[in-house]
């Protein structure tokens, strides 16, 4: 049982068979403090955060209480706060900022100054500088970016003597066009910490100098929270990556950005219901609450049936069908259409609460449905959810 709550678990087992867990730069176990928080919330705030009433209102303070603790870990503003999925799409955030912010900022003059559309027969691209040590959420970010002819990308090799990035190679290779610089702060396999603190100093003294486009900084800092002190103000970055399961918290990460949208651009790269100031949009991850109207212990039903409600002000089941753009379904009895509006009789006759009754939506599958149409249908109900809780 690897799933120790503390990591002195694995090491603790006292049979023939004992394993000593040395991988924690792959993930780490969740710490207890952390799975009773998560419990407490899963149990007490499971609301939507955009919801008014009280199951919501929990979810967005322990949101904003997370927001706070992350941003002083890392010294920076609970505004500069940006929870996401994980690293991988904090990193590939950022280059696709960089690179829209580049067209967004140079304009025409500006491309005509940095040689013409097509300078030496080339045409100006954004350029990025990164290593050949990054993870590969970096990696194969920028080899896309190149491969699609979206960017020109340089690959700073680490010294074979230090096992470094080092400064002066970065600096070498920055050119008139180069917008981003993304250096990892420590190496995952190696364990080396980079020199971001003095990279930024030096870059942004350039930038003080040099017109348009500034050269925006960026550090992965999935492998250095948690196990070094990390001061994103202090190392001067724009932006840094913080990756959750790296120090014993669940997989969720974040962005640290230096003033999103106003010191430092953001530009999103989904769209909907307006979470994270619309620079991360869709539900956070506070799970929604449902009810199984069919589980009644020790009674059987069908393999194909499944009676579930959406627990929440505003999701009638009604009208979460009514939103789903795939799902095709009812909320009861097909000759009870006409009174989709009430809950139905049977649900309360079973003595499901009409609260929970007025919510239900009654799945049915056949032979032909496969597992995917059902990922989809959860999917569409997922998405019509989130859409009605950003109205609440
Ligand atoms: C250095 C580094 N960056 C980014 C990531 C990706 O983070 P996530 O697993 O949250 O996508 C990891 C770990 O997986 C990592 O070690
Ligand atoms: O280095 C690791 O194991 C985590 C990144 Se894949």
């Amino acid at each position: 049982d690897l799933a120790a709550h503390d990591g002195r678990a694995i090491s603790d087992c006292k049979d023939q068979d004992e394993r000593i867990y040395m991988d924690y730069n792959a993930t780490t176990p969740l710490e207890a403090e952390v799975i009773k928080a998560i419990t407490e919330a899963l149990r007490e705030a499971w609301g939507n955060p955009s919801s008014s009433y009280l199951p919501g209102r929990k979810a967005k303070q322990i949101i904003d209480q997370s927001r706070e603790s992350i941003a002083s870990m890392v010294g920076g503003r609970a505004e500069d706060i940006i929870f996401m999925s994980g690293g991988t799409e904090a990193n590939n955030l950022v280059f696709h900022t960089a690179i829209r912010h580049f067209w967004k900022s140079c304009g025409a003059a500006k491309i005509s100054e940095l040689g013409g559309e097509h300078h030496n027969g080339k045409a100006i691209l954004p350029h990025i500088i990164t290593s050949n040590v990054e993870h590969d959420s970096v990696k194969l970010t920028a080899e896309s970016l190149l491969n699609e002819g979206k960017a020109d990308v340089t690959f700073v090799g680490a010294s074979t003597v230090t096992g470094r990035v080092e400064v002066e190679d970065v600096l070498a290779a920055i050119r008139p066009n180069t917008c981003l610089i993304s250096v990892m702060l420590a190496n995952n396999e190696t364990g080396v910490l980079m020199p971001v603190k003095e990279l930024c100093v030096r870059v942004r003294a350039l930038n003080a100098q040099r017109p348009s486009p500034r050269i925006l900084l960026h550090t992965d800092g999935a492998q250095a929270i948690g196990k070094v002190q990390v001061n994103a103000q202090e190392l001067g970055v724009d932006y840094l990556t913080i990756v959750g399961h790296k120090f014993y918290a669940p997989r969720i990460g974040a962005l640290y950005v230096n003033g999103p949208g106003t010191l430092t651009p953001l530009l999103p790269m989904f769209f909907g219901g307006g979470q994270e100031r619309n620079f991360r949009p869709g539900c956070l991850l506070i799970p929604e609450k449902i009810h199984f109207n069919s589980h009644f212990p020790g009674s059987e039903t069908l393999p194909n049936t499944c009676n579930v409600s959406i627990l929440g002000a505003g999701l009638q089941g009604w009208k979460v069908l009514s939103g789903c753009r795939k799902l095709l379904a009812s909320v009861g009895a097909a000759c009870h259409s006409d009174r989709v509006d009430r809950p139905s009789h049977i649900l309360l006759s079973c003595g499901i609460p009409p609260e929970v009754a007025a919510n239900a939506l009654r799945l049915s599958v056949g032979r032909t449905t496969t597992k995917r149409d059902v990922d989809l249908a959860v999917e569409d109900l997922r998405e019509t959810v989130c859409r009605l809780q950003g109205q609440s």
